[in-house]
């Protein structure tokens, strides 16, 4: 049977597979059925440890301590399953071999037999394997022979060919083109210390910093549908047979190979063209975990040096063209002060100006829906680039009772819901450094604070297993209502003060005029009205000492109003003109009536529903109506034809035709505008 494989296959099998010791290795000892799953398994059980020498000998096969199998008693160990999978596979092999191979001699010869009905079926089952094993091998050797421009680039950084490379890449071929496999030309060429291909690749742009999506031979085969035998040759015929077939290599860039191959010129030219050397690969190691001692590594200590200065320096200069001030105020609406507080502390923390033993705490106090959730997000965005994992959010309402604390932290161990884990320890575990937001700090039960003034005073908690999580990076913002009332009287009471200052220079035509909405909460204030406020609420010292800043939330002024009202007009004219073709315009008067709608008790979200209420029903009512066209413009404005003095100024709708023509839609206000 094996005779009517082409030898130009099994050539190329032994020859493949003599280096890769350690697949062999077990399927010579441990029977060829276990063969793969057993190397499976002791992948698992390798790390590639940090220590570079461990982690050298891990992932380089030519490093690797076994015994020699001989190439052929490996075949015949590998031939009987290998055989019995391709023929589980015997359709998708016939359909490759199909297209465009009409020529297949071997292919007709057994289609013939089959033709035949089974006559004869004594030699059949040997004669269709041998088939389908031809057939595979056809397969696999014509698909090389019509391999595309990208992958002859491929092979031209492996073999060296710099010409070659070069008419490929002034042909247009990318010069990051991946090989089916995932790795690109200047791994290629870095791993088989090619210096002018690295160089020539380099030059054309190729990305020192892209990471291989090969991580290893079995993984790489699951996740492709490839036999792994199929992926094992590939690996080592089109990349470089001194790599171990079970390290994983997800990651690594073209300077991990050039470490791992010792070579110090590539490694330089690597990273005077920019390669990342804190780069790390699927196992969190950088180039230098795979360096041996001598200059690769020197030279890979060095640049990672220059790279923190450098890196540390573009941020330097990136907070100072765009500082957090700015960002937050592109999101938040007024609330200077808060803004202003906030982004200060965490300059000083970003600086290293600041107690490195304890977290940030802040206390978020003011009315509903005046924007505290929304600057706690907005710093946790500028801080993680996962806000999922970098934002917690925790419900303190949820903990008022003495029993939930368990649910915070975790249960001691023997009581329900102990493996569980607490809800906060769970995910301060993933992410220790975390923006977490407590809600409604006020609703939680005395002995949660007691836990959350830990957490505030040494910067580490412990869970009910007994684990402690050291999350002094993390920043903490607790928000309340508590003297929401007394917050927003003395921030009006202070605007109307200001405003009238600034009538009056107006009047007397001095300059230095304040604007009503610039106010600042006096101190006097803080200190005998909140504190004691505060201290009856929390009853304790200790808890309201550790709070680094209390930021104070104030009511919007008029201006504020407006701007809150354009930014929810804006997203439902998003809205329109994405879903319904639909372009909505207004003037300054609508801007005007509906910020009419604004409520102290609810803050921004009820503007939202002004909106929602006089504009957004009124829409869908005239849409469903069918009395917006696709494609129409409409126009908001304010009714002013004497209904005034009846009552409520309402909005009125006109649908503009392309002519310039104007029809006036009789919008009528709600049945119940107040509800
Ligand atoms: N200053 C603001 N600028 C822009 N949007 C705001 C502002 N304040 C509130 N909003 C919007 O109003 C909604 C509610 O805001 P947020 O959740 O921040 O309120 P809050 O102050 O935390 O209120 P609560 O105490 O009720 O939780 C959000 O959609 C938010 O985007």
């Amino acid at each position: 049977m094996l005779s009517s494989v082409p030898s130009r296959l099994i050539a190329r099998r032994s020859r493949s597979l003599s280096p890769c010791s350690r697949v062999l290795q077990t399927s010579a000892t441990g029977g060829a059925s276990h063969g793969i799953r057993e190397t499976q398994a002791e992948t698992n059980r390798n790390p590639l440890v940090s220590t570079s020498r461990v982690s050298r000998r891990g992932i380089l096969a030519e490093e690797a301590a076994g015994t020699c199998v001989k190439p052929a008693m490996q075949y015949h160990h590998l031939a009987p399953r290998w055989l019995s999978n391709l023929e589980n596979r015997r359709s998708s092999w016939a359909a490759l071999a199909t297209r465009g191979r009409n020529n297949n001699q071997y292919w007709e010869e057994s289609g013939r037999n089959e033709g035949d009905g089974g006559k004869s079926a004594g030699g059949g089952a040997g004669l269709a394997s041998a088939g389908v094993l031809s057939a595979a091998a056809l397969a696999f050797c014509l698909r090389k022979d019509s391999d595309n421009k990208g992958d002859a680039l491929l092979e031209g950084a492996r073999t060296n060919n710099s010409e070659d490379v070069s008419r490929l890449l002034k042909e247009g071929v990318d010069p990051n083109h991946r090989h089916r496999l995932g790795w690109t030309a200047l791994m290629v060429a870095a791993m088989n210390r090619q210096h002018s291909v690295v160089k020539v690749l380099l030059e054309a742009g190729a990305d020192p910093n892209a990471g291989d999506e090969f991580n290893n031979v079995y993984d790489t085969s699951r996740e492709k549908g490839i036999h792994s035998l199929e992926v094992l040759v590939s690996r080592e015929d089109e990349f470089s047979s001194r790599l171990s077939s079970r390290a994983g290599f997800r990651g690594c860039t073209a300077l991990h190979y050039a470490t791992l191959a010792d070579d110090a010129l590539t490694v330089r030219m690597l990273l005077e063209t920019g390669a990342n050397p804190l780069q790390t690969n699927g196992l969190g190691h950088t180039a230098r975990a795979y360096a041996k001692e001598g200059e690769v590594s020197t030279v890979l200590l060095e640049w990672e040096g220059k790279f923190k200065e450098l890196q540390a320096r573009r941020e330097a200069e990136e907070r100072r063209k765009f500082p957090l001030e700015r960002r937050l105020k592109e999101h938040i609406i007024g609330q200077e002060g808060a803004i202003n507080t906030v982004a200060s502390a965490i300059r000083r923390k970003e600086n290293g100006w600041y107690d490195e033993e304890h977290p940030l705490v802040f206390l978020f106090l003011g009315s509903s829906g005046i924007g505290k959730t929304e600057l706690a997000k907005q710093v946790a965005r500028y801080m993680h680039k996962d806000i999922k994992k970098g934002f917690i959010r925790m419900d303190m309402s949820e903990f008022q009772e003495k029993h939930e604390v368990a649910k915070f932290i975790g249960s001691p161990p023997g009581y329900v819901g102990h493996e569980e884990g607490g809800q906060l320890t769970k995910l301060l575990k993933a992410c220790p450094n975390a923006v977490v937001l407590f809600d409604e700090v006020d609703k939680a039960h005395p002995d949660v604070l007691t836990i959350m003034l830990q957490l505030f005073d040494e910067g580490r908690l412990t869970d009910g297993k007994g684990k402690t999580i050291e999350c002094k990076d993390a920043i903490f913002i607790m928000t309340s209502n508590v003297a929401s009332e007394e917050i927003a009287q003395h921030g009006l009471q202070l605007r109307q003060e200001a405003e009238e200052v600034s009538r009056r220079k107006l009047a007397d035509n001095l300059e230095d005029v304040q604007k009503g909405d610039n106010i600042k909460i006096s101190r006097q204030f803080k200190e005998s009205v909140i504190r004691p406020i505060l201290k009856a609420h929390f009853r304790r010292d200790e808890f309201l000492g550790r709070i680094n800043e209390i930021v104070y939330f104030l009511p919007f002024c008029h201006s504020e109003l407006l701007q809150l009202v354009s930014k929810e007009l804006s997203f439902w004219a998003k809205k329109a003109k994405q879903r319904h073709d639909i372009t909505l315009q207004w003037d300054r008067p609508v801007l005007d009536l509906l910020a009419g709608g604004y409520n102290l008790h609810y803050g921004a979200r009820s503007i939202k529903h002004e909106v929602e209420r006089r504009v957004v029903n009124q829409l869908a009512a005239a849409y469903e109506q069918e009395l917006l066209p696709k494609g129409c413009t409409l126009r908001l404005s304010v009714q002013s034809d004497g209904q005034e003095e009846r009552g409520a100024p309402s909005l009125r709708l006109e649908v503009l035709g392309e002519d310039r023509s104007s029809r006036t839609l009789d919008i009528r206000p709600p049945l119940s505008p107040e509800h």
